[in-house]
């Protein structure tokens, strides 16, 4: 292992992660806060034994919900400690200022090794333009539809429109992104469009760019800072140039989006002369009354997603939380009385895994009825955590240009100029969330709407009309999608 083969790719707030020069593979390595690395046996210990768990939980938990094709992995390898210190010290000054409260576990050795998404694993048809990559963390797509969510607005305004304002109070981000989760879950092409323009305009820790493996475009290491969209635009224009005339940067842009909307849209199967099957949601809970979109459009109903697509899939998995935090947090504390008077039984009941098929026989047999018993509050609590999970992970859709003559790769195609790209979809990040992680999911859902209560009191007297121009312009041109 020569690290200078190895360069920094990207990192979260658990895991860095290095891609390989030459080959279409990247490295997931822990992170680990700096007072942590004191005791490097205990960290050690831990990277020991949450990798196994992470490709455990992923293979057998999060594959079979999310589907096979989507889903993907790695393995774990040992690296050579002295590696990992060389390769820790050459990323260093490439990581953004933001994510260096964290270091990079350098005790270990462990590691994730994995297909580099960004890349297209088709062959590449001879053409010369590298792939382009796009991933989005999309976060909850609904609103909460537990009788015991006790507060109005949670049914009215999505947790992630409701968060934007505590990020922003606590200087996690400088501008409200309006960017809402609901309106990329909705199935609508139109609302889906502006969901997306509005990650491009204000991207966060929601939307990464990649061209040819690289990173082109995200949030500024400096948030004050905007990304340019023009330059993006340039990146893109190679893609979308058509023969028959000059494209402008919106219809550039338009089409990028029109292909993100297609692939998150796709169920795969390209032939399908039949409309696919709908996941349908009622009203009630796929409009966030937070969104910047126009009443007029969010009140035409929701098309709903087709039920294999990448989006439908997550959805299913994140509604797994089905009584919210409000109703969770009883029973997480009816387990934590058990496990006080009989400790033993954490590991018959999997609290910490192992997550094989038992654990998920454990998540998808849950009666739907609380009858009481230990074995009912502990499956809620997997079903709690698997959904979390599906809260937090991301989407990275690849896609490269190919020609007439590749018909039988799953391919998408822009109407009116007939555009073909070939591409893939897949989810990453799908890592267990911690038992231990409840209490403090009960405080922050708490904070988050006390805060969003006390912060929008204001804007809340003022007639829809106003609030809606103050936060967008609502003449928005809508393109063909
Ligand atoms: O709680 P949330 O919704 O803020 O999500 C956290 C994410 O913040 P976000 O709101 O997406 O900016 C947070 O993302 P950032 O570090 O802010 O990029 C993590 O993904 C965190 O997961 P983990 O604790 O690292 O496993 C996420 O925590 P979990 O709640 O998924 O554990
Ligand atoms: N298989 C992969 N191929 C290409 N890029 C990847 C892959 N896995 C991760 N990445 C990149 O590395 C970044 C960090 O990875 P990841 O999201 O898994 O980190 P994390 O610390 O677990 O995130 P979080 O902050 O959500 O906890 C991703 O945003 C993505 O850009």
């Amino acid at each position: 292992m020569d690290e200078n083969d190895w360069k920094y790719h990207g990192e979260g707030n658990k895991s860095l992660v290095v891609s390989h020069v030459q080959h279409s593979r990247v490295l997931r390595l822990l992170k680990y806060p700096c007072e942590e690395t004191q005791n490097t046996h205990q960290t050690t210990e831990q990277a020991f034994q949450h990798i196994p768990n992470i490709v455990d939980y992923s293979r057998n938990v999060m594959k079979p919900l999310l589907g096979e094709k989507y889903v993907h992995s790695g393995e774990v390898v040992k690296l050579p400690l002295d590696f990992v210190r060389k390769l820790s010290l050459k990323i260093q000054q490439e990581r953004p200022e933001l994510r260096c409260d964290k270091v990079m576990d350098t005790f270990s050795g462990c590691g994730l090794c994995l297909p580099n998404l960004t890349h297209l694993s088709l062959c590449h048809f001879g053409d010369h333009r590298p792939p382009l990559c796009v991933e989005i963390k999309p976060k909850c797509g609904f609103l909460p539809f537990s009788r015991h969510a006790t507060k109005e607005c949670k049914r009215k305004v999505c947790r992630f429109c409701m968060h934007q304002h505590f990020k922003l109070a606590n200087g996690k981000w400088n501008r409200l992104s309006r960017y809402c989760p609901l309106d990329l879950f909705s199935g609508s092409k139109q609302r889906m469009y502006i969901a997306i323009k509005n990650l491009l305009e204000e991207p966060q820790n929601n939307l990464k760019i990649f061209k040819g493996g690289e990173l082109i475009y995200s949030c500024k290491d400096d948030a004050k800072q905007q990304p340019d969209l023009n330059e993006l635009v340039q990146h893109l224009w190679p893609y979308f140039h058509h023969s028959n005339g000059h494209q402008s940067s919106k219809t550039v842009l338009s089409e990028f989006i029109q292909v993100i909307c297609s692939a998150l849209l796709s169920t795969g199967d390209s032939n399908r002369s039949v409309e696919p099957r709908k996941m349908q949601l009622s009203d009630g809970r796929v409009l966030c009354e937070a969104s910047p979109l126009h009443r007029d459009l969010l009140r035409n109903g929701s098309p709903g997603l087709p039920k294999d697509c990448v989006l439908a899939k997550i959805l299913q998995a994140q509604m797994m939380d089905n009584l919210d935090i409000e109703g969770l947090y009883p029973l997480y504390k009816r387990v934590e009385q058990y496990l006080e008077e009989f400790p033993k039984e954490r590991n018959r009941l999997q609290i910490d895994g192992p997550y094989d098929s038992s654990f998920l026989e454990k998540v998808k047999t849950c009666p739907s009825e609380d009858d009481g018993s230990i074995e009912y509050a502990v499956a809620k609590v997997l079903q709690y955590r698997v959904a979390m999970t599906a809260k937090d992970c991301s989407i990275m859709i690849t896609f490269a240009p190919c020609g007439e003559d590749e018909k039988l790769q799953p391919h998408l195609e822009i109407q009116p100029t007939k555009s073909r790209f070939a591409f893939s979809v897949s989810i990453l990040d799908l890592d267990p969330k911690p038992y231990e992680s409840i209490p403090h999911q009960y405080k922050l859902d708490t904070k988050i709407v006390n805060y969003y209560l006390k912060s929008t009191i204001d804007t809340k007297e003022l007639p829809p009309s106003s609030l809606y121009s103050e936060r967008q312009d609502c003449t928005l041109l809508f393109h063909p999608v």
